[in-house]
């Protein structure tokens, strides 16, 4: 889904703000991050997106300066993260999968623990800690032992503790793992409305693609320590379509041999799937009054003639539909056969 709040992106929004150029570590030979080229732009949220050992975890690591690269560049808030580690950690916010609290301090003290770590007076930090708080929907528990806090809780505690320090860039490393539906939904509103209002450049490493499609307004797709592509979840499902093939799905009950023949005689139609019946050998159509679905590959839009074909066969009609790639569709089909689309 692509906001409407970043197609109006300003000048300012524009500005890339991590910048990363043929990027490559090599781990005994091993390439876990191969030659990577990315740009986020300021108050963006990207999502990284990928299998278990892609190289998101690595990535993150050379941009925040904890791991040196083999060879490339990268460049955050404008600073190189190897020589100036320092000055990265003050603008940029990590919060890994597992964030790590004092359990026998309240929320409140360790969150006036990390500003005194990052120089903040006293008084600031204990105003900028209360409005934290109350902004992630923990000033209920203010006083509360982290040891006690939910999953959910902690998370949102998190995300007041890389916030406190103001930075410019926040990288979330699977935010919402653990959490039931609700905690998540209400932890991605206010990863968007922090970005939104505030803007926040915000990089997210998730395996999930509903919640990335959810608040991302681009991801990139990671396979083996490479980005096999980026973009909007729109111009990557664009990118599947390659030969601009039209997938039209229909709900069918009545199936006949007519109605095969009929939509094979439709010009435009390049293939279809002959339904199989219920409880039938694979090869065997399907017949009779079950509810089959049949998909059309064609080179337009075919809906209506493939829904008068049915009902001129005598078949009925219940649904008929363009379909529209989402997030999963795209990342089982890039990540069918080891990553190519
Ligand atoms: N310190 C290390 N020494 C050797 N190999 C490493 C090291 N860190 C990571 N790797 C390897 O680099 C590759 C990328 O790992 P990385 O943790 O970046 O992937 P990831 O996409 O973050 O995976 P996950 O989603 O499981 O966290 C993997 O093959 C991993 O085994």
């Amino acid at each position: 889904m692509v906001h409407p709040e970043t197609q109006a992106a300003t000048a300012e929004a524009a500005l890339p703000i991590i910048e990363l150029s043929r990027l490559t570590k090599r781990y005994d030979g091993h390439a876990a991050v191969n030659e990577l080229d990315l740009t986020i732009a300021k108050g963006e949220i990207f999502g990284l997106l990928g299998p278990n050992g892609a190289g998101k975890t690595t990535t993150i690591l050379m941009m925040l300066g904890l791991t040196e690269p083999t060879s490339g560049r990268v460049r955050v808030c404008g600073l190189d993260p190897t020589r100036q580690p320092l000055q990265v950690k003050r603008r940029v916010g990590y919060m890994p999968d597992d964030v790590g609290f004092y359990e026998d301090r309240t929320a409140l003290d360790n969150l006036l623990f990390t500003a005194r770590l990052n120089r903040i007076a006293s008084e600031p930090a204990r105003r900028k800690a209360l409005e934290l708080l109350e902004r992630v929907g923990l000033s209920g528990a203010l006083d509360k032992k982290v040891g006690a806090f939910s999953r959910g809780m902690r998370q949102r505690l998190g995300i007041a503790d890389v916030l406190i320090k103001h930075p410019e860039v926040i990288v979330l490393d699977e935010p919402t793992l653990g959490i039931d539906p609700e905690g998540v939904r209400e932890l991605l509103q206010l990863i968007r409305d922090l970005s939104r209002l505030e803007g926040l450049t915000v990089l997210l490493s998730s395996h999930h693609l509903h919640q990335v499609q959810q608040i991302c307004d681009r991801v990139g797709l990671f396979v083996r320590g490479e980005l096999i592509a980026s973009g909007d979840v729109k111009s990557l499902a664009e990118q599947l379509d390659d030969d601009r093939a039209v997938t039209v799905e229909l709900e069918v009950s009545g199936w006949s041999e007519e109605l095969g023949e009929r939509l094979a005689g439709i010009p435009g139609i390049l293939s279809f799937g002959v339904p199989e019946r219920r409880n039938a050998a694979p090869d065997e159509a399907s017949s009779g009054e079950e509810t089959v679905r049949i998909q059309l590959r064609c080179e337009r839009d075919l809906t209506t003639d493939a829904a008068r074909a049915v009902i001129d066969s005598g078949a009925s009609l219940h649904a008929v539909s363009r379909k529209q790639y989402g997030l999963d569709d795209i990342y089982h089909r890039y990540f069918e056969g080891g990553g190519s689309a």
